[in-house]
């Protein structure tokens, strides 16, 4: 292992990544050196650690790692971070950007913005996933509180790439996401575990999201949630195929396309700053015998 390991640290509205490289140098993988990068008192402090590679079948690799230490498939915030670095070293602004879940092309505009194709939703039960049948997933059979009088029911299930149940209701304010969130994220119906957001439709083209992440907990934004919601409200008629979607950090705009169904989500990102990890953080290799 390198002494020196440099990182970046992006966000996208405030979804926070530190981006590691192993094109420069060997990165750490295990889950507790993740999970201490991303400590917020001891670490660095992100939602995501974001490990880049080399591939000989887009511009870059990006292997993505929850605040806990788990892989997962996808993410759309880090995606836009990781497509504006790609279109850097390119020098164009149409990128490609394999994930474990798909490679996903990207166009880097010159305003800051960059739309990332996300893909076609899967939508099927076992595609979730979830551990038992349902026929529709636009509304499943789950419900939080009372029997007779649930303070949350009937979710939509949708995957982007990574899990996500999604409760549509009049007011997010008025739930405690932090609370429930980690309970639904663990349901035994969700082998996977899942992303839980609370989103609140304001127009036809217009709705309010806030997520807990699995594995990462509340953050100030999630692009595939924004996603998620985004293709669950269309396919209840709630909203039309675009919306905007507002999260705490900011907006995202998400438009599930007619033509091909796969969903484009367009949205900022930033640097904030770089670095090299502090000794101590890395767990050493030990010594050869
Ligand atoms: N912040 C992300 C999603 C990151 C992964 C997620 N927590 C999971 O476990 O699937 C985004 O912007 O999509």
């Amino acid at each position: 292992m390198a002494d020196q390991i440099h990182f970046r640290k992006m966000n996208g509205l405030g979804n926070d990544f530190v981006v590691l490289d192993t094109r420069v140098h060997d990165v750490p993988r295990d889950p507790e050196t993740i999970a201490a990068i991303a400590n917020r008192q001891t670490g660095i402090g992100c939602d995501q650690v974001i490990v880049l590679e080399p591939t000989s079948r887009a511009d870059m690799f990006m292997r993505i790692y929850n605040a806990d230490g788990s892989e997962v498939g996808a993410c759309g915030n880090a995606t836009r971070c990781v497509a504006a670095l790609a279109a850097v070293e390119q020098e164009r602004l149409s990128v490609r950007i394999e994930t474990a879940a798909g490679i996903l092309p990207a166009e880097v505009g010159a305003d800051g913005m960059v739309a990332v194709d996300m893909g076609v939703p899967r939508l099927r039960w076992d595609q979730i996933p979830l551990d038992e049948e349902f026929h529709d997933t636009k509304r499943i059979e789950l419900q939080l509180g009372p029997i007779d009088d649930p303070v949350l029911h009937s979710p939509a299930v949708v995957n982007v790439g990574n899990p996500h149940c999604i409760f549509f209701v009049d007011d997010l304010d008025a739930h405690d996401l932090g609370r429930f969130g980690p309970l639904v994220e663990n349901f035994p119906i969700f082998p996977e575990r899942a992303n839980v957001s609370l989103a609140q439709v304001t127009s036809d083209d217009a709705l309010k999201l806030r997520t807990w992440e699995r594995g990462a907990g509340l953050t100030k934004a999630c692009g595939t949630a924004a996603c998620a919601a985004a293709v669950s409200a269309a396919r209840r008629k709630l909203t039309g195929r675009t919306v905007k979607v507002s999260l705490p950090g900011g907006d995202l705009v998400i438009d599930w396309r007619e033509d091909d169904d796969h969903i484009l989500m367009i949205g900022p990102y930033a640097l904030d700053f770089e670095g090299t990890l502090p000794e101590g953080l890395v767990k050493q290799e030990s010594a050869p015998l």
